[in-house]
């Protein structure tokens, strides 16, 4: 007889391999302090880890990143992002996660501007710019924060670091081309994805439409 718990990792299997298009798993840690919502921790992500072989991509939305974060790495998230406006040692985090073998991403709300962490650039793997306040899904995109794609992107190049530019909230058909056109070239969905009859096929489409953006960029 299979314990509650072990059902729903069952289950999560089966989610993820619903969707075999996905280039990762994006799994949103909120801790109900930095963010008013509480999601999951360390323990599942671990759990998470021993039910499938993609890409974990770990958004810390949590007070306190520089303790927590690198345990992260430690259970195999292949990235880890923490909120700068929640980290009191930056570049040590960053260091941390590439130590323990993770990619290093650094996450911006949407109020907080990129520029003064250009030159941590060469310390990170990835810049996450949010275009919803953290703490939901299903939110509408925030147009506002399409400048900060764009200078985060020329950044970046001046920068000549392999950088990705990660957009997350508010995603789909009707948002991803501005973010590609912006200089996106890592895009989070969750709604838009499964929301959709097929979800496997949103995320093709997804795919699609900001290859098609990026080719005109
Ligand atoms: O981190 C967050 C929200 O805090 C995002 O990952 C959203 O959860 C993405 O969901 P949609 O905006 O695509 O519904």
């Amino acid at each position: 007889m299979p314990s509650i718990l072990s059902a729903d990792f069952a289950n999560l299997q089966r989610e993820i391999e619903r969707i075999p298009s996905a280039d990762a798993l994006h799994v949103d840690v909120m801790d109900l302090h930095f963010v008013p919502n509480l999601t999951l921790g360390l323990p599942v992500v671990k759990a998470i880890r021993s039910v499938t072989a993609q890409m974990l991509d770990i958004h810390l939305m949590i007070s306190d990143p520089d303790r927590w974060a690198p345990q992260y790495a430690e259970a195999g998230a292949e990235s880890v992002t923490f909120h700068v406006e929640a980290a009191a040692a930056p570049v040590r985090l960053a260091r941390e996660l590439r130590e323990r073998g993770a990619r290093a991403g650094m996450a911006l709300k949407p109020a907080t501007p990129v520029e003064p962490y250009a030159d941590l650039l060469g310390e990170l793997d990835m810049v996450l710019v949010m275009t919803v306040e953290p703490g939901f899904g299903g939110q509408s995109f925030l147009d506002l924060c399409l400048p900060k794609i764009r200078r985060a992107r020329q950044l970046i190049s001046e920068s000549g670091g392999d950088v990705w530019l990660q957009v997350d909230g508010g995603v789909s058909v009707e948002t991803v081309e501005r973010c590609v056109e912006a200089g996106a070239d890592a895009l989070v969905a969750g709604s838009a994805v499964f929301a959709a009859d097929d979800p496997d096929a949103m995320v093709t489409r997804l795919r699609e439409l900001g290859d098609a953006a990026a080719r005109w960029a």
